[in-house]
């Protein structure tokens, strides 16, 4: 089984970028100890500050991969083509948000990416990114 994590914007300071609404553990160490729960998926990474990157690895594993897991950070908001391109492919995919958007400033309530996900997990921190495994599993 393979799963891909994707995080979009900013995700790459994840354990440093505003502590007190995204936590202090670092996105690589989480990243480790989810292979190292799930030591029989192969779990892929990336990380992109770049919207048509982020588009271009969804076309990439979504005909192949199990799943996806989506943090498309701050595009969550604004992309219709990150929207267009996971409703284009295959491949099931969760949404994640670290940080509970409806909590949060009104911007960040509109997802346009999420209505083509499976589901959308939100407010959960890093363990969000774990139940979407769990979610893929299922
Ligand atoms: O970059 C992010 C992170 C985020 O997706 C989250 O994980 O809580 C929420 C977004 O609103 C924000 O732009």
């Amino acid at each position: 089984m393979k799963i891909q994590i994707i995080n979009g914007p900013n995700l790459n300071l994840l354990g440093v970028r505003e502590p007190s609404i995204y936590g202090s553990t670092s996105i690589e160490d989480y990243v480790k100890e989810l292979r190292s729960i799930y030591s029989i998926i192969e779990i892929e990474y990336f990380q992109s500050n770049v919207e048509g990157e982020i588009i271009n690895k969804l076309h990439e594993v979504g005909f192949s991969y199990d799943g996806i897991v989506l943090n498309a950070g701050g595009y969550t908001h604004t992309s219709v083509a990150i929207a267009d391109a996971i409703a284009a492919i295959k491949t099931p995919v969760v949404e994640v948000h670290v940080s509970n958007i409806y909590a949060r400033e009104e911007y960040r309530h509109i997802s346009l990416t999420g209505k083509n996900c499976q589901g959308v997990l939100t407010g959960f921190g890093m363990k969000g990114y774990r139940l979407a495994i769990e979610s893929l599993l299922m």
